[in-house]
Parts: structure tokens; sequence; C-alpha cells
């Protein structure tokens, strides 16, 4: 080859790398097209029989008893035949392949396969659904979706956010009319107050009170103080407010059994009172005591008023959202009690395995393995478990300080003032608190 051909070569080359890095990056699903599924695809078809075998997948046709002259012996028969499967067809993250389950099968072991199926084809992941009985969809994906989230849609709904992407692809909505109360861990900088300010960003143009409680002096929830209806920057203030909050609780019931109603969203529209979102940022300031007698005694008052809201708040238009670096039964016996009553759960990254274990292990231990794989550049990535038992890793969108500050500014009008809990307030500062 002469020199002008191996130049033209390299020049091609390089040309080549060049435009599929630039592919990857603006398009990344035409990348995928293009390079990642047609690998994918030849992997699936010429693994599949071999993966099949190897996981349990494949059955024979012939019993795996047989009579031994007297003897009836049991065994392994010999050539399974792994089930059909269709072409796999191309999807904007990876592939789908249709499964015909053999007569005697079930999607389970499918289900616990799925790890090793990832791994034969290399892909991010493999889900296992059965659509309709005797058939499983095995769907594929080729990268971590949440490495670059695109952005998604959801319908507006009151006290309904859309936090951010299910690694799904769909939409991560935290909906309070349908999981009222949530816990969300992490240790620093993985991502809880981005979270926080993505929540407070969704339900500021909605007609929701926000009470904020950030015992961290306010550094926090400071930020959206224009759009907050209270903020308590020190843990008495945190007692005042809860304590008016659960006083506003047995109101709220005395309301809904003069009407008649089992909760507010029965009452007349007119009649209805404005539901609050109550955002506690670092829960252990409110559970730890510094060891005299009123710091035992305000925390556990902190921590009796938190369970009295979360038992009776969901009816009531009361939903607690809490935060924690660490939450753990150390941090005093109302914790668990308290941990139970919130249904809704977010692990970011941890540092302890106690806190993984503490947020979503009562819910399904495997969410437990996956939170704590996430890695310290994985910011804002966490799993997500909600009441129905479901879980699935998911990453926030990113909404930085200044643009939550300016869409609480925005929307300050819709500050509604709490009078029990303006009131709770003003008697500290009247008095106790001097
Ligand atoms: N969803 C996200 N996508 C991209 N970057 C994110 C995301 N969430 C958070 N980050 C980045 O991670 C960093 C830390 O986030 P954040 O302040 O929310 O963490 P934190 O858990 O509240 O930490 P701390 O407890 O120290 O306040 C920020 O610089 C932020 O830009």
């Amino acid at each position: 080859m002469g020199p002008i051909a191996l130049a033209f070569a390299l020049a091609v080359l390089a040309w080549l790398v060049v435009a599929q890095s630039a592919l990857k990056e603006r398009w990344p699903h035409w990348h995928w097209y293009l390079t990642g599924y047609p690998v994918a695809a030849s992997r699936v078809l010429f693994t599949w029989r071999k993966v099949a075998q190897l996981n349990d997948l494949a059955v024979s046709h012939r019993p795996n008893r047989a009579l031994l002259g007297s003897l009836a012996v049991k065994g392994e028969p010999l050539r399974p035949i792994a089930p059909r499967i269709s072409f796999p067809r191309a999807t904007r993250t990876g592939l789908s392949l249709v499964v015909r389950l053999h007569p005697g099968q079930t999607p389970a072991p499918f289900i616990a396969a799925a790890d090793a199926l990832a791994h034969a084809w290399r892909v991010h992941a493999v889900r296992v659904i059965s659509p309709e009985r005797g058939i499983v969809l095995l769907v594929a994906t080729g990268g971590d979706p949440l490495e670059r989230p695109g952005l998604v849609q959801a319908p507006a709904e009151l006290l309904s956010a859309l936090i951010g992407v299910l690694e799904s692809g769909s939409a991560w909505v935290m909906n309070l009319r349908q999981v009222p109360h949530w816990l969300i861990v992490g240790a620093t900088q993985s991502g809880k107050s981005t979270l926080l300010a993505r929540l407070v960003a969704e339900l500021a143009p909605q007609p929701v009170a926000l009470v904020g409680i950030d015992c961290k002096g306010g550094m926090e929830l400071g930020l959206f103080g224009a759009r907050l209806s209270a903020l308590t920057t020190c843990r008495g203030e945190a007692v005042a407010v809860l304590g008016a909050l659960v006083a506003e609780t047995q109101e709220r019931m005395r309301a809904c059994r003069v009407a008649g109603a089992r909760s507010i969203w029965e009452l007349p529209e007119e009649e209805r009172p404005v539901p609050v979102v109550v955002l506690v940022d670092e829960l252990a300031e409110l559970y730890l005591s510094d060891g005299t007698r009123e710091g035992k005694a305000e925390a556990e008052r902190c921590s009796t008023y938190l369970l009295r809201l979360a038992q009776l708040g969901a009816a009531l238009g009361l939903h607690l959202v809490v935060a924690g670096q660490r939450v753990g039964s150390d941090l005093g016996p109302g914790v668990t009690a308290l941990r139970a009553q919130l249904s809704g759960r977010i692990c970011h990254r941890v540092n302890d395995p106690g806190t993984a274990e503490m947020t979503l292990g009562d819910l399904n231990p495997d969410a437990v393995a996956v939170a704590q794989a996430i890695t310290a550049e994985e910011k804002g990535v966490a799993v997500c478990a909600g009441a129905d038992g479901g879980w699935g890793r998911a990453r926030s969108h990113l909404t930085t300080t200044e643009e939550a500050r300016r869409i609480a500014e925005q929307h300050q009008a819709r500050a509604t003032e709490l009078p029990v809990v303006a009131k709770a307030l003003a008697s500290m500062e009247g008095g106790e608190r001097v």
C-alpha cells in the first residue's frame, strides 16, 4: 500500500470514529440501531439454545422418570429443547423478543435468569414481562438509560410531580394522592436536595401549601422560602409547627365527621381545606438528642408528632416527605414506626448498608442490592419503591438551585397562610424561644 492510500485509509478511519462518537452523543438511538442492535441481535440468536439450557429454561418432552426393571428411576432427560423465540426486534434503547413457553413452564425461571441473559448478550439489563399466558417478553436495554436521561412528559395532576425518568424510559412520577408519604435517603452529594428542589418546583404552581422543616439552619429549604407557608430552622420551631399540624388534623377530622365524609376529598370543593406537604430535610436533626432532658423531650415530641401526621395525614390532605442521610433504629425507637408509615421510598447512594436495608429491605431485598451498587458518579440516580411493591432505578431531572429559587418566587402568591402554624410560630417568637 502506497503512502497516499495509507493516509487516505487512516483519514477515513478517523472520520468514522469521530462520526460515530458524534452520532452517539446527538442521536443515541440511531447509534444503537446502526451499531449496537445488529451485534446484540446476532448474539441473542447464536447463544439462545445454550443459554436456555444452562439456565434451566429448556425442557425435554420426554418424562424424567423411567422404569429400570422393577425400579422407577428419576433423572435429567437428555437433549432438553429451548423454547421458541421470535426474531429480536429493535427498540430505541435495546431490543425485545417473544418467547413461547413450553407446556408446564412459567415466567419464574426466566425472571431468575434475567441477569445471566444480560451477561450473555452483553446488554445493560434484561426485563421479563408476561403480557399474556404462555408468552414471555424479554426486553433488553443496550446501555444504561439513566446515563443521559431524555426529557419525558406526564399528565399534570394535583399533588403529582414529575420527578425524572425511570430506567424503563418512562416518567418517574411522585403522586402523593396514590402514595401519601415518602422517605428519601442518600449520602452527602448523592442528589437528595436536587430531588427535593424538583419536587418543590413541580408543586409550586399547584394549590398546595408547602411547609419546610430544615433544622440545618434552613440552608437547603430556605431557597424556596418565598413559596413556603412556613419554614422552621431549629428543632424548637419544628416541634411547634408539627404540633400545630397535628392540631390541624384534628380540626379536619371534625369537619369530615360533621359532613359525613371519610376524607377531605369527599368534601364539597368550596369547603375542602388546602392540602399540605411537609418537607423535612435531615430527619436525624429532629431525632438526635443532645443528652439534656429538654433535648430528649423535644426529640420525643418530634417523633410522636411525625408519626401522628403519617398515621392520620393521608385522608386529611397532610403529606410527609422526609429526607435524611442516614436512617437507622439508633436514631430512636420512633424511626422504625415512622418508616412503616412512609410507604414511598427513594434510596440514593448511601454510605452504610444499614440505611439501604432500612429504606428498602422491608419492601424488597433485591432492591437493597441494586441501591448499594449506585456509584458516587451516578448523582441523582436512586432506587424508587412505591406502595404496590414495585421498584426500579430512576434518575431525577437536574433542577439547579437558581431554577428552584426562581420558580418559588414566580409562584409566591400561592403560598397559602396556615393560621394554626403561623400562630404557633408567632407564639415562639413572642416568648418561648428567647
Ligand atoms: N439528577 C441529577 N442529575 C445530574 N446531577 C445531579 C442530579 N442530582 C444531583 N446532581 C448533582 O449532584 C450534586 C449534589 O447534589 P445534591 O446537593 O442534591 O446532593 P445532596 O444529597 O443533597 O448532598 P448534601 O446532603 O451534601 O446536601 C450537585 O452538584 C448536583 O448538581
